[in-house]
């Protein structure tokens, strides 16, 4: 067998001979088919999305009224609020303290998989559950958990990334099974013997055959650290136009698993930009979720779950609040607003970004479930979707204003610089940016250039301009100071990918992709010693 080398590390309780077995045993058992299926992302890409459609070979399921997904966990039958972040520690700390009823630790949109924060994350995780977890900081303040905790559910990585930290003959191993194997490893057991489980997020997926891979990888971890089949709950993000169309199957997959469908909305319109390269959208702010094709989306994902006995959860209202009185009252009229329409329209709980948002998402859903947990009973018989209306996304803007211009353009260059510089979520100008938003920002760019989509000021966006717009940007943050020499080193890296990835022919599918391999592998790999060669 081939042997394995691990990046060096001073988290050795985490990354232990037999965690490491463990991981490299999911990845010699499943690593071949997660190729194969991110080959056949490939090669679907170039089906026009304008011709996708419910699957013909999957229709049985779809059709037929009998099945459902197993029963909620005691503990995920009310997840009226969710807040989500990265597992910092102090971060930790106060998600566990928010009084959300659920936190999602993120290593996907809202952590850069520097290997420090992959692995501090994990310690994170495992000392919150031994009740070790505390932190100081640098004024003095100190951080405990308190005793009523939420439900913990983790979001590995989506199945695109790689972590080269840990390499199989020199192949590097997938950063899902990485970052799922690592918490099932350390917390499963924790989990079960507090009453809780091992629960997931599980991102980005675009068909249900990727779904079955992950049911598979349940399967054979709970059967390898002897924990009772079916303890694994996850609840899988529909974020790609792709994955829209197989809702149905994406929970029959996991159905002994499942624990519903969450509408990442951000990713969603990713996707859909990535996907319809000639349809030019807006700029972000103006395309909302009563867009026909985003409210397609949400309506046919509550009546899926209803209907199969699954929770839907809602998105992210990307506003963090202010510390400007004003502005944060108009941030929370905003989520509120937000929170109405997702209950209203059926959804079971929903997400927020921020501990100073948790009580007006509660308020929200708590006035209109009251004491019910959920409100899978309301099955939304009502509601129709078909193919063409999943797709239905216009070209609504024929000018793009300078403003949103430069808004892109200074959010993917400051975004891709954090994330470069190991901060995976950033509050700019009033909002929460992460992977996923930036990402808009990045393939809206794109498109507007690659179609030379006319500015209000008369001029087409072109790559001279907006390469022009990232240097202005960058001028300006080093003559008013604001850059140390680490951070304008990541400007520098980030400016310098933007404009590569800005001037491909076809749109690149990710920009952490190529930020990960070039910029956060190095390292001298060492034996794992005690990993079977
Ligand atoms: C599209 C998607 O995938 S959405 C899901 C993925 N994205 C996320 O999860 C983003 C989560 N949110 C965040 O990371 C943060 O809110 C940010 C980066 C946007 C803003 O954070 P900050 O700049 O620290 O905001 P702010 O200064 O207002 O924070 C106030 C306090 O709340 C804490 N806080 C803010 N957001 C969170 C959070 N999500 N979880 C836990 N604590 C948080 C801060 O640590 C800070 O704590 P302190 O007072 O003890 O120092
Ligand atoms: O992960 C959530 C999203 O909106 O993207
Ligand atoms: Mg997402």
């Amino acid at each position: 067998m081939e042997p394995v080398t691990v990046a060096p590390t001073e988290y050795t309780d985490i990354l232990t001979p037999e965690a490491i077995e463990f991981v490299v045993a999911l990845d010699r058992e499943f690593g071949a088919r997660r190729v194969q299926l991110l080959d056949r992302r490939r090669r679907r890409r170039a089906t026009r999305t304008t011709e996708l459609d419910f699957l013909s070979s999957t229709k049985q399921i779809r059709i037929d009224d009998t099945w459902t997904v197993a029963p909620p966990a005691e503990d995920l039958m009310d997840r009226r609020v969710e807040i989500t972040g990265p597992p910092e520690r102090k971060m930790t700390i106060n998600a566990l303290n928010s009084g959300a009823k659920v936190w999602m630790a993120d290593f996907e949109d809202a952590t850069a998989p520097t290997w420090e924060n992959v692995l501090s994350g994990q310690r994170n995780l495992r000392d919150a559950l031994d009740g070790t977890l505390d932190f100081t900081a640098p004024d003095g303040r100190e951080y405990k958990i308190g005793t009523d905790l939420p439900t913990i559910m983790v979001r590995p990585r989506g199945w695109h990334l790689p972590e080269c930290h840990v390499r199989i003959g020199g192949r590097a191993v997938s950063a899902s099974l990485f970052d799922f194997g690592l918490y099932l490893f350390h917390c499963g057991r924790k989990q079960i013997e507090r009453g809780s489980g091992p629960y997931f997020y599980l991102p980005k997926l675009e068909s249900h055959l990727e779904a079955r891979l992950w049911n598979d990888v349940f399967v054979f971890a709970q059967q390898r650290l002897g924990i009772p089949r079916g303890t694994i709950r996850a609840t899988v993000l529909i974020e790609t136009i792709t994955a829209a169309f197989e809702m149905d199957e994406i929970l029959y997959e996991l159905r002994e698993h499942s624990a519903g469908l969450n509408a990442g909305r951000w990713d969603y319109l990713f996707s859909m930009i990535k996907n319809r390269p000639d349809v030019v959208l807006p700029e972000r702010s103006q395309v909302t979720m009563t867009a026909p094709f985003m409210r397609a989306y949400t309506e046919l994902l509550v009546k899926t779950c209803h209907r199969r006995g699954a929770h839907a959860i809602g998105g992210m209202a990307a506003v963090v609040p202010s510390r400007d009185p004003v502005a944060a009252k108009r941030a929370l009229n905003q989520v509120r607003q937000d929170k109405r329409r997702e209950v209203g329209d059926g959804f079971d709980g929903s997400w927020v970004a921020h501990p100073g948002l948790v009580e007006t998402c509660r308020e929200v859903f708590d006035q209109w479930l009251g004491f019910e947990p959920h409100q899978i009973v309301r099955k939304r018989e009502d509601v129709r979707v078909t193919a063409k209306e999943l797709l239905d996304v216009k070209a609504t803007a024929v000018t793009v204003s300078e403003v949103a211009l430069r808004t892109n353009v200074s959010v993917a260059l400051r975004y891709v610089a954090a994330w470069l510089g190991g901060r995976g979520a950033v509050a700019l100008g009033g909002l929460m940016e992460d992977a996923a938003t930036a990402e808009i920002c990045r393939t809206q760019l794109w498109q507007w250039i690659s179609t030379g989509t006319p500015t209000d000021y008369g001029v087409p966006v072109t790559a001279g301009l907006v390469t022009r717009m990232l240097r202005e940007e960058l001028d300006v943050l080093a003559e008013t100071g604001a850059l140390d020499e680490d951070s304008a080193r990541c400007f520098g890296q980030a400016r310098t990918l933007l404009t590569v990835l800005l001037t491909e022919r076809t749109c690149p599918e990710f920009f952490t992709l190529p930020a990960y391999l070039r910029h956060m592998t190095g390292g001298n790999l060492q034996p794992a010693a005690a990993v079977p060669a």
